[in-house]
């Protein structure tokens, strides 16, 4: 199944800025990027970057550098479609964000099943966000930001799409936050969590919910 990769270079991940450097986001971001290519790839998928710029990777790469909706949006009505009526349905394509710190191919590979039982699987993330989706009816389109999962949900049943949500710790935790790091040290096992570690980041259990601190 291709698996699209959404990838902001562009500034990415500015909700960290309070504790990781311009350069720091850029690397961190980029370590997730690389786990959860990976981990795509060992699930069987085959992964398609969809970034903002150029980016130097050794995966395929498609540049578009309009906003993530219309980007993704873009790559659905090629493999989607809804004119051609004539071979039946789709293949499904799956969109995975690329902060899916936590992503292994178990997880994905969850995914990837419940996109071929539903015309709609998705991942919500905390807070109501669109993690992880697998979609195979051809008019299903996205609207990300806010609580995006709901809209999707909504959005399959104004086409008629069956949808399924998928429940998952490892995919519905993406990574935005500086509480979210703390997630990334007690369960990563990939280049993010061994950056944040090098970078000088621990988990900090002195007080209330585990949190992390940098020494
Ligand atoms: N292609 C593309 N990907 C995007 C765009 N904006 C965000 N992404 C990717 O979409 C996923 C979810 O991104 P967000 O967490 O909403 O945004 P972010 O840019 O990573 O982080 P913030 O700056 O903190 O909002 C990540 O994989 C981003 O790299 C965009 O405009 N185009
Ligand atoms: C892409 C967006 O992510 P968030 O802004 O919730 O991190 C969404 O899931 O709709």
């Amino acid at each position: 199944m291709e698996v699209i990769v959404p990838f902001s270079t562009d500034r990415p991940k500015s909700r960290l800025s309070s504790v990781l450097a311009p350069e720091e986001r850029v690397a961190f971001a980029r370590a997730m990027l690389d786990d959860v290519l990976d981990a795509v790839a060992a699930a069987g998928g085959e992964p398609r970057v969809l970034a903002t710029d150029a980016v130097d990777l050794d995966r395929p790469v498609t540049v578009d550098d309009r906003p993530l909706t219309d980007a993704v949006n873009g790559a659905l009505d090629t493999r989607l479609g809804a004119d051609d009526e004539s071979d039946g349905p789709p293949e499904p394509t799956a969109v995975v964000m690329a902060d899916l710190a936590l992503a292994t191919p178990a997880t994905l590979d969850r995914l990837f099943a419940a996109g071929r039982d539903a015309d709609v699987a998705v991942v919500p993330g905390r807070g109501g966000g669109t993690n992880a989706f697998v979609a195979s009816h051809p008019e299903f389109r996205v609207d990300y930001h806010g609580a995006s999962y709901l809209d999707h949900r909504e959005i399959a049943a104004a086409v008629g799409a069956a949808f399924e949500t998928v429940d998952s710790h490892r995919l519905g935790t993406d990574v935005d936050e500086p509480a979210d790091l703390a997630e990334v040290l007690i369960h990563g096992e990939g280049r993010a969590a061994t950056w944040l570690r090098e970078a000088g980041f621990a988990l900090d259990a002195s007080e209330g919910r585990v949190s992390v601190v940098r020494e």
